[in-house]
């Protein structure tokens, strides 16, 4: 038997699809014999045959494309059980996970802390995980949403963990497709199904209190910040709703709160700015390796993520190879056969595992975990920073250069750089720092947004 610690962590598998294959060379087939029949009877018709003749010639190129893009379907099979055989659970390394949202009307608080529970009860140790949501919004009601729920978290992520949850968004978990117990079920769990759901359903409920405008902020307390402002002017917040204090692996992770500066006539850069912010406050308070980011209409509906997503990022002889690991997005409770093709399953199945045959996935905007030294502009080639940043450090001329002046935010990065992962335990001074990093004009004069993304 071969040595565990010989077996890769992930293997390429090329997928055939023979049939497929056939129908489209079938099809591109059919529109090249209706271009030549449109090009030999041209003579005998007017202005609309050339119009219907460059339609098809685009449309024949459009298919040309995309069956080259799907022409070597490939699959990553991921293996963490050869990853946890290898590495010890407090040997792995720190992820930082990022939400954003940007709209409480739009985007529902309850959409969004689904997609935070399902986050912060990943299979993963807890104390190598933080989690920053980015509220574009700048809403209150996100926030007590939140702050709720990190309160709900804490029977809910050992839960999850105890009995080997599947689909850690609670609003999934509950839907009535799970209402029945199994006769395998011990009484224990019957009980702790219950109290959770009902403890699920209260939240739930003061939530659609509270977006019936029967808020029960305390203004003179934590909600004092959000008085008299208004959503696109405003200075940065950030609240650490949850911090894990005491360093657990099996309670909720830091949970955080942010809503970076906001000012008329500043250019905000929608989603990508808010990433950016999301980068750097996490980089001052967590500053972990690896950083995943979700939309808030996302769930993970698989709790191995964390160990998938590693056996792709560590697995590789040398780390050049898989700067991201991108998974797909799978939409539920659309219509039988999706008649409109809404759960985009050709774009999913097949272009993007065709995609990746090619070079590799494209990033896709949600569900990717980056490494953070790619996104400060290390080139995949560079596994040294040397090249590139030949003097780390903060005060150094380049780095304020590159990162802006903040000299906590240059040592943060040059951290990264050099490859600590050692993460660090949140301060105030962190916090304080994080604050400017997320002013609207940090990032003006600096690289960000140009080599740094
Ligand atoms: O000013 C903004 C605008 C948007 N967002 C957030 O960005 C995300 C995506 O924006 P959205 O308008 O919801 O984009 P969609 O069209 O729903 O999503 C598509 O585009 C996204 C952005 O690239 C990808 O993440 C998704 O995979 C893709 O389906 C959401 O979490 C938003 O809350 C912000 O944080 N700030
Ligand atoms: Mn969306």
């Amino acid at each position: 038997m071969a040595n565990q610690n010989s077996l890769p962590l992930h293997e390429r598998i090329e997928l055939r699809y023979t049939l497929h294959k056939v129908i489209e060379f079938i099809i591109l087939f059919l529109l090249l014999s209706l271009l030549v029949h449109r090009l030999l009877s041209f003579n005998n018709h007017g202005f609309a045959w050339l119009i219907a003749f460059l339609c098809e010639l685009s449309f024949t190129l459009n298919w040309v494309i995309t069956i080259s893009n799907k022409w070597n379907i490939v699959e990553y099979k991921t293996y963490p059980d050869r990853l946890l055989q290898r590495v010890s659970k407090h040997e792995l390394p720190p992820v930082d996970m990022f939400v954003t949202t940007a709209d409480s009307k739009l985007e529902p608080p309850i959409i969004t802390i689904n997609t935070v529970l399902s986050l912060l009860a990943v299979d993963y140790p807890t104390n190598k995980l933080a989690c920053y949501v980015s509220d574009d919004g700048c809403s209150p009601l996100t926030f007590y949403s939140l702050s709720e729920a990190s309160k709900f978290a804490k029977l809910w992520v050992p839960f999850c963990k105890k009995y080997n949850v599947q689909v850690r968004a609670p609003f999934r978990y509950f839907s009535n497709n799970n209402a029945t117990f199994s006769s395998n079920d011990s009484s224990e769990f019957k009980q702790e199904w219950t109290l959770l759901k009902d403890e699920y359903e209260q939240l739930s409920l003061k939530i659609e209190d509270a977006v019936g405008n029967s808020i029960p902020f305390d203004v003179s307390q934590d909600f004092a910040v959000f008085s008299n402002i208004e959503r696109n002017n405003h200075p940065t917040i950030i609240k650490v709703l949850w911090e894990n204090k005491e360093d657990v692996s099996d309670g909720p992770p830091h949970l955080i709160y942010i809503s970076r500066e906001k000012r008329p006539k500043h250019p905000h850069h929608s989603k990508a700015g808010a990433m950016n912010v999301l980068t750097r406050v996490s980089g001052l308070m967590t500053n972990a390796p690896f950083m995943l980011n979700v939309d808030c209409d996302m769930f993970v509906n698989n709790p191995n993520i964390m160990l998938h997503a590693m056996c792709t990022l560590l697995g590789s002889e040398n780390e050049t190879k898989n700067a991201f690991a991108q998974f797909p997005q799978i939409f539920y409770d659309g219509l039988k056969d999706d008649p409109f093709g809404n759960q985009m399953v050709v774009l999913w199945k097949f272009v993007g595992h065709g995609i990746a045959g090619i070079q590799g996935p494209t990033y896709a905007g949600t569900g990717c975990v980056h490494r953070r030294k790619v996104i400060y502009g290390l080139s995949p080639t560079d596994t040294k920073t040397g090249e590139r940043y030949p003097n780390i450090g903060s005060g150094n001329v380049e780095m304020l250069k590159t990162f802006g002046t903040s000299e906590e935010f240059t040592k943060s990065a040059g951290d990264a750089l050099q490859g600590n992962t050692e993460r660090e335990n949140m301060s105030s001074k962190s916090v304080e720092a994080a604050h400017r990093v997320g002013e609207c004009e940090y990032e003006y004069g600096t690289n960000w947004g140009i080599k740094v993304h």
